[in-house]
């Protein structure tokens, strides 16, 4: 079968459907509504070209597989990343991917993750220590802080003060990412805007940090010392002769764990929230199970009923529902004949909210999904998300440590709750009131 005999919806010249993808901020729904009308694989016009969306269980698994040899990202949105000086593991392929995924794994392994859990809990209990000074909080603005603190944490062993520059630089390389993304039109490729400069002038900052942080943390290696963190890991490595790394790998590495960590996480955990919010009893659970402060990672393992409301969290909202891809020569996939470097936009969860029940429990006995829908809310095969369980492990601790201190409940005053999608999927106005667990009040052990 032809991509031209696909359905889709109708295309206007030149521009083809990106429009109506992009109008209303919400581009998964669009696809939900496409997917409704047309099936489970269409074709929709990208500017230029044919493009395929698919929720097809067998063609995602092939796609998601046969990485990096049969299939590549997005061309495009590679692009758009190498040209803001951001070039890492999200965008490489080939041999560069091979060569910098076993430098990340290496900078993000268990051991590592571990080191840094001071620094996650120290942003942890930083946050709820300024939301006990407040009745009614922002949410996406604290969790986008709370994400960005343990990233760069974690990444660079740098602990980002309230007025760092940084804070600003990345938000300003997150935004445009996400404009340039959702552009139809490369404009920025011969008219600079000032926000475009903005960008350029935020990146070299980022670079020059880095920089600084990566010749500090060779000099602490050549001295003896032992790495604790994704920047000293690499250096280790670098200076034992085991990854040599030019500064440009180093500093590409950095900034895409940060971009790719920030956004997704600080959706995900905002969304926790809000599921939270709307069932104080999901609340109680947590606090049941939650009884003592959370120093180590092993205490962790036993907060499962937490876990499992970031999971059912994570079902009913995808922090990102599709990703787009492109077949690296002419291919054929469940007989549909492909060329090389058409758009294939796969859909990560698709169908596996069909269910709107919120009921953490249907996690506890392992994945409910499994053998059902497709349900890859950190994608699959050799390119899935390095950063998986930093993200569970930053929800886990951010859903008990707010559980322990507050009772959270829905803060209507900003406005009915909508959705955006930037890199990932947020929650628009989501205020949400606290109040003090009483028995912290009471107990001065519990006040921790
Ligand atoms: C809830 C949070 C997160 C979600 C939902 C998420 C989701 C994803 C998805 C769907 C992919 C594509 C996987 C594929 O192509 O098969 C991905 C890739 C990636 N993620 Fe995450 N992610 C999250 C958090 C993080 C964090 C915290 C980090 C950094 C520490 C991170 C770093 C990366 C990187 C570097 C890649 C590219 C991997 C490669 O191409 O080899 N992510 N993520």
């Amino acid at each position: 079968m032809e991509i031209s005999e696909l359905p889709g919806p109708r295309r206007l010249p030149l521009v083809g459907n990106l429009p109506a993808l992009f109008a209303r901020g919400t581009p998964h729904r669009v696809f939900q509504e496409w997917g409704a009308r047309y099936g489970t694989t269409y074709r929709m016009r990208m500017p230029g070209r044919d493009a395929v969306v698919t929720s097809e269980p067998e063609m995602i698994e092939t796609i998601l597989r046969e990485r990096p040899d049969s299939f590549r990202r997005f061309s495009l949105v590679s692009d758009l990343i190498r040209e803001l000086g951001a070039h890492g593991l999200f965008d490489a392929e080939g041999e560069d991917w091979r060569r910098l995924r076993r430098v990340a794994t290496r900078g993000l392994s268990a051991r590592y993750i571990r080191a840094s859990f001071g620094t996650i809990t120290r942003a942890a209990d930083r946050l709820r220590d300024r939301w006990r000074t407040q009745t009614s909080v922002d949410v996406v603005e604290e969790m986008l802080s709370y994400t960005l603190e343990v990233s760069v944490g974690l990444t660079m062993g740098h602990e980002l003060r309230d007025d760092d520059r940084l804070r600003g630089h990345l938000k300003e390389v997150f935004n445009t990412l996400g404009r340039r993304i959702a552009s139809p039109v490369p404009y920025w490729r011969w008219v600079r805007l000032p926000a475009d400069r903005r960008a350029d002038e935020a990146i070299a900052a980022a670079r020059s940090l880095i920089t600084e942080k990566y010749v500090d943390a060779r000099r602490r290696m050549l001295d003896g010392e032992e790495p604790a963190d994704f920047l000293t890991a690499l250096a280790k490595a670098d200076v034992d002769g085991e990854d040599p790394l030019n500064l440009d790998d180093v500093v590409g590495n950095v900034l895409t764990l940060v971009v790719a960590g920030e956004d997704t996480t600080a959706g995900m955990i905002s969304w926790v929230l809000h599921c939270l919010a709307a069932h104080p009893q999901a609340q109680e659970r947590i606090r049941a199970e939650a009884t003592a402060p959370i120093t180590a990672p092993s205490a962790l393992a036993a907060l499962r009923y937490t876990e499992a409301v970031v999971h059912e969290t994570m079902r009913l909202y995808p922090p990102t529902p599709y990703f787009p891809f492109e077949p690296v020569a002419d291919t054929t996939i469940a007989g549909l004949r492909i060329p090389r470097g058409t758009p294939l936009w796969i859909m990560m969860t698709h169908g596996a909210d069909k269910d709107r029940e919120f009921r953490p429990e249907r996690w506890l006995d392992g994945n409910p999904m499994e053998g059902r829908q497709p349900y890859l809310p950190f994608g699959s095969g050799p390119r899935f998300c390095p950063g998986r369980s930093l993200a569970l492990m930053e929800a886990t601790l951010m859903a008990a440590t707010l559980c322990r201190a507050f009772v959270v409940e829905p803060d209507p005053s900003a406005g009915p709750v909508g959705e955006k999608v930037t890199f990932a999927v947020f929650p628009t106005n989501l205020r949400l009131r606290l109040s003090p667990v009483k028995r912290a009040v009471e107990d001065p052990a519990l006040r921790a």
